[in-house]
């Protein structure tokens, strides 16, 4: 197995099983997956619903051990590392988009960006700096003292794309980063995904059900029945 491994300081999953439960209500979620996703490259997983997309972030992203297999981001071999680790790995090299921004409702958008070093400990000028950076980046400079709630579902998409992208990760991870959003604002959000996945030298996986978002894609992968292809 280790004469396989592939290196990459971006994404690497090999033969990654993820089973839930036991017996008859065993459920294999993940069926020997192997993908790997370097630096700067934006690969799309699409399949149906329950194919497993989710269980494959869950795995990249280091929030699930795979029942078998190997799991490294950024040259941590998840398998390998303490709990402490995963968490500080998560921290500091990991961004994640969610469906629907996942913001909180009081902190206006340039907030939401600095929670990151928040959580981290302190916030620093240099942090402050970046996050005016990341903002200017979406596109979203004039709007930084607003509220979720006076954003458009466009506009709260990215400030969460540039929530993710606080800590530098190594490893960037959209969830149907569209799902709430019209065709248009659809593409402009993945567009923009692949732009900042480019730029930011990211390993980016996102997983999506809607053929229509693919062109943006380096690669596209399919997944069917916790299989890839
Ligand atoms: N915690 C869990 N316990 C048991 N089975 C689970 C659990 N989470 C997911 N599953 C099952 O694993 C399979 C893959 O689920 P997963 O959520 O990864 O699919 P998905 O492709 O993301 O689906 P969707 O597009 O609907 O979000 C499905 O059969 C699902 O029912």
């Amino acid at each position: 197995m280790t004469a396989t491994t592939a290196t990459t300081t971006g994404l690497a999953l090999e033969q990654v099983t993820l089973e839930y439960g036991t017996g008859d209500t065993l459920v294999t979620a993940l069926d020997e997956v192997t993908l790997t996703v370097e630096p700067g490259e934006f690969v799309a997983v699409v399949g149906p619903s329950g194919s497993g997309k989710s269980s494959l972030l869950a795995v990249a992203g280091a929030l699930i051990h795979p029942t078998r297999g190997q799991v490294r981001i950024a040259d941590v071999t998840v398998s390998g590392a303490k709990a402490a680790e995963l968490a500080r790995l998560r921290r500091t090299r990991i961004g994640y988009v969610f469906q629907s921004g996942n913001l909180l409702a009081s902190l206006t958008a340039r907030d939401q960006l600095l929670l990151v070093p928040h959580l981290s400990g302190r916030i620093t000028a240099e942090d402050r700096a970046r996050a005016d950076e990341l903002l200017e980046a979406v596109g979203l400079t004039a709007k930084a003292d607003r509220r979720p709630h006076e954003l458009s579902g466009g506009e709260r998409q990215r400030v969460g794309l540039a929530r993710a992208l606080m800590n530098r990760p190594a490893v960037l991870l959209a969830d149907e980063p569209t799902a709430a959003l019209d065709r248009r604002r659809a593409r402009e959000i993945v567009a923009l995904l692949a732009a900042q996945a480019h730029e930011r030298k990211a390993a980016t996986v996102m997983v999506t059900h809607d053929t229509d978002l693919l062109e943006a894609a380096d690669r596209v992968v399919h997944m069917r029945d916790g299989k890839l292809s």
